[in-house]
């Protein structure tokens, strides 16, 4: 088994390797043992002025990924191209870009290989959308589709996830809306000017790039985890046949497709709101025509990175309604991230499937730095859809108020991929 270079573009088969759970367990050892010791060396002013600085970096990211520099710099080859050639197709000042690069070149995304002249790495490559510099510009709202959404995902979290970011701060101190369940005081509200919830926003007249890019980047996260997570940890061929998936806020349905791909016995509803199913009719009338049927009686309640978006009254509405429509046999499976206390934690006694591996002391119980990734988005949840990412206990809490039971946990440490599944509380 091969470990990928740094100066190896990223692709598929170069990430084969760490989609191994002990490699991938190896690896989270390594920067959350590395990280305790920047911050154990490094002088703490520094330490906390280096993180309070941090927004440019994401900053720099963003205008990087809006510039198109990753596909200009594959197009010119190997050896790199001088700031000049690549400011070029964006009309930036190269002295400008060279600094914005500089900042990500210290920090190992591109390689300055020569003054003010820069090339790729690993992490830069993830940057590329394998279109031409030429066909961007020429069709520059459809950057993003036919890709694999990582570059989505950079534009997501540069754009709307880091101006939200800015006013977290309002958002937590402003006393009107400080103790707000609702979608439309937030974070992103403020920073936007507007009275609408996300998923209102995003479909408004000059949002269009954003709401595409944003379902693309749905896709693009779900390339740092084992690309068919949703397979594991429910047993879907048990399931008899012609059992109804519903398919809950399924956006165009990709987990539906991939279960559709693997589990033919199945049929499926996608629900999402208006906009979004229309493409949901393209998204599988593409790739398995007639595959999806309207149906009632759902054996499976499947809500894929749903709860996170919403606070914990939503949530319980959305329970509820699910547990109201529900036949004593239909199984609830959440899917989201589980995050772990950053400390010792007994309340996940009693769950099955919780229990945490112990790590070697003094790593932090949550493994630090190499989980920092599901913390970032708890945040983000927070401050553009007032959503949440939750402990174990805190999705079994949401459960046993809405009539359903936890019967089982079954943990990912793929991003987002963690299972939790219910039954009807009185049935169990
Ligand atoms: C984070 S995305 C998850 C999409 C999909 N489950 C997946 O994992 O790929 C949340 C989805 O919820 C949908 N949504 C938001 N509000 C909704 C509502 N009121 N009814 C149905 N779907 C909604 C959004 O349009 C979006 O597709």
């Amino acid at each position: 088994m091969e470990f990928p270079s740094p100066h190896t573009p990223i692709s598929l088969e170069s990430e084969a390797a760490r989609m191994q759970p002990e490699v991938d367990r190896a690896c989270a050892l390594i920067i959350s043992a590395a990280y305790q010791l920047i911050t154990s060396v490094r002088s703490p002013i520094l330490s906390i002025t280096a993180v309070s600085t941090q927004h440019t970096l994401s900053a720099s990211l963003g205008a990087v990924a809006a510039a198109n520099v990753a596909e200009a710099l594959r197009e010119a080859g190997p050896k790199g191209a001088h700031v000049n050639e690549i400011a070029r197709a964006s009309n930036i000042d190269p002295s400008k870009l060279a600094r914005v690069l500089r900042v990500l070149a210290t920090n190992h995304i591109f390689v300055e290989v020569a003054p003010d002249v820069f090339t790729h790495n690993r992490i830069s490559s993830c940057l590329d959308t394998g279109k031409s510099v030429k066909d961007i510009l020429a069709n520059p709202e459809a950057k993003h589709i036919g890709t694999l959404g990582q570059v989505a995902g950079v534009e997501y979290g540069t754009d709307e996830g880091l101006k939200a970011g800015g006013y977290l701060r309002d958002m937590l101190l402003d006393p009107k809306i400080a103790k707000s369940q609702e979608p439309n005081e937030t974070a992103l509200s403020l920073a936007f000017n507007t009275k609408l919830d996300a998923w209102e926003w995003y479909e408004q007249k000059g949002n269009e790039y954003r709401l595409q890019r944003f379902g693309i980047a749905l896709e693009g996260i779900k390339q740092a985890g084992p690309r068919n997570a949703i397979l594991e940890g429910f047993d879907w061929k048990s399931l008899k046949q012609d059992a109804v998936v519903v398919d809950v806020g399924g956006g165009v349905g990709s987990q539906s497709m991939r279960l559709a791909q693997n589990f033919s016995h199945l049929r499926f509803v996608v629900q999402d709101r208006e906009q979004i199913v229309k493409d949901a009719v393209e998204f599988w009338n593409g790739q398995l025509p007639g595959a999806v049927k309207s149906q009632k009686n759902a054996s499976v309640f499947l809500l894929h990175t749903i709860l996170h978006d919403w606070s914990d009254d939503y949530c319980i509405q959305i329970l509820r309604h699910l547990r109201d429509a529900a036949a004593p046999d239909t199984r609830l499976l959440i899917v989201d991230s589980l995050l772990p206390y950053a400390c010792e934690d007994d309340s996940l006694e009693g769950i099955a499937g919780v229990e945490r591996p112990a790590h070697p002391k003094p790593l932090l119980p949550n493994l630090g730095h190499s989980a920092t990734l599901l913390y970032h988005a708890d945040v983000q949840m927070m401050t553009i859809f007032n959503g949440k990412e939750r402990t174990p206990k805190q999705v079994k809490e949401l459960m046993e108020q809405t009539g359903w039971k936890v019967v089982q946990v079954h943990p990912s440490p793929a991003f987002g991929s963690a299972k939790v599944i219910g039954v009807p509380e009185n049935t169990a």
